[in-house]
């Protein structure tokens, strides 16, 4: 598998003495949508402006597309798709025009095709109807969607988007997510910063999970979930006792859950039993204790399980 970034021990001290990012070893493979995920702070940002060239590594390297960054900026960057930290836009211009002038700023692109390139790209985003309006009357998600179509004007072998759906609405996060998604599905690479767990999960193929600094781990995201353990989730009216019954059986982890479940229904979750415990067994003893059980099963673990048990932490995924 070619990898479309790559990036061994890279490192970034600013002049201050701040080790923002520490020796990072990521594989980016070709065709994924690969969500760098880590809280505010944790050197996401600074990553992308050393593969972008736009500041020096201290030390380590980069290769973005198959050549060595920042040395091969001026090849690589025609290449990539990039919105970081919002895009420049002139709000007294009209969106057309800011493609325009956009695409008037790329000395490769010919003259005689831009009005067809920018039409293109507006449609692509979606913005084919606001394309006359001032770029400041747009929302916060129409900015950020105008961002994108000016990373479309050309074919890009990779797209960079550091934290795309930062300070949007709802509506605005939906549509920025389904463009991502339809740019992947045209085959794109796409790496996209986030600290939104659920994001990650709902757009990503892998994942690389920072925190001050440091990889804690990369890989498919369907298989970092698979390393987490589920949990063993019990519904039932009666969740002292469950809680209780499942301690006196040597089950971990016990964390009782109630309330608004409707008919005073709540949900004992636990550490899914260790070899020689069968869940049947589980079931049976909570039965026969008079548990009156409503629900039954170990549920799937999700990416922010295995990020809890990564760091030992909980995620702000709410934003
Ligand atoms: N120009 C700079 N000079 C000194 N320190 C910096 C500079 N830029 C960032 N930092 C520090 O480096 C660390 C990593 O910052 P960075 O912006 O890369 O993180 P981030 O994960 O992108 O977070 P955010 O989402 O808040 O931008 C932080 O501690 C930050 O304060």
């Amino acid at each position: 598998m070619t990898a479309v970034i790559e990036t061994r021990g890279l490192t970034k001290r600013y002049r201050g003495g701040q080790l923002a990012v520490d020796g990072l070893d990521l594989t980016v493979p070709a065709g994924s949508v690969y969500g760098y995920l880590g809280p505010n702070g944790s050197g996401k940002t600074t990553t992308i402006r050393m593969l972008m060239g736009l500041i020096e590594p201290t030390s380590g390297t980069a290769t973005v597309l198959g050549e060595p960054m920042p040395q091969s900026a001026r090849t690589v960057l025609p290449r990539v798709g990039a919105l970081i930290e919002g895009p420049a836009l002139y709000g007294f211009l009209s969106g057309r025009d800011n493609l325009l002038r956009y695409d008037a700023a790329d000395p490769t692109a010919d003259p005689a095709t831009r009005s067809r390139r920018v039409a293109a790209a507006l449609d692509r985003v979606g913005l084919t109807g606001a394309a006359g309006k001032k770029a400041k009357a747009y929302s916060l998600g129409m900015k950020q969607r105008l961002g994108l179509a000016a990373a479309l004007l050309q074919p890009r072998g990779l797209l960079v988007l550091d934290e795309p759906t930062n300070g949007l609405d709802p509506q605005g996060m939906r549509e920025i997510r389904a463009l991502v998604r339809e740019l992947a599905a045209d085959g794109t690479t796409v790496f996209l910063s986030s600290h939104l767990l659920d994001e990650i999960e709902q757009l990503c193929t892998h994942v690389a999970v920072m925190a001050q600094g440091r990889l804690l781990t990369q890989g498919p995201v369907a298989e970092l979930a698979a390393r987490a353990r589920g949990r063993l989730s019990v519904l039932t009216p009666d969740t002292a006792r469950a809680a209780r019954l499942l301690v006196s059986l040597g089950v971990a982890g016990v964390t009782v859950e109630d309330g608004s479940r409707g008919e005073g229904g709540g949900r004992v979750t636990a550490e899914p039993p260790g070899e020689g415990t069968e869940l049947s067994d589980l079931n049976a003893a909570l039965v026969e204790e008079g548990v009156r059980v409503r629900g039954f099963g170990v549920e799937r673990a999700s990416l922010e399980d295995a990020f809890v048990a990564l760091t030992g932490e909980g995620f702000d995924v709410a934003g």
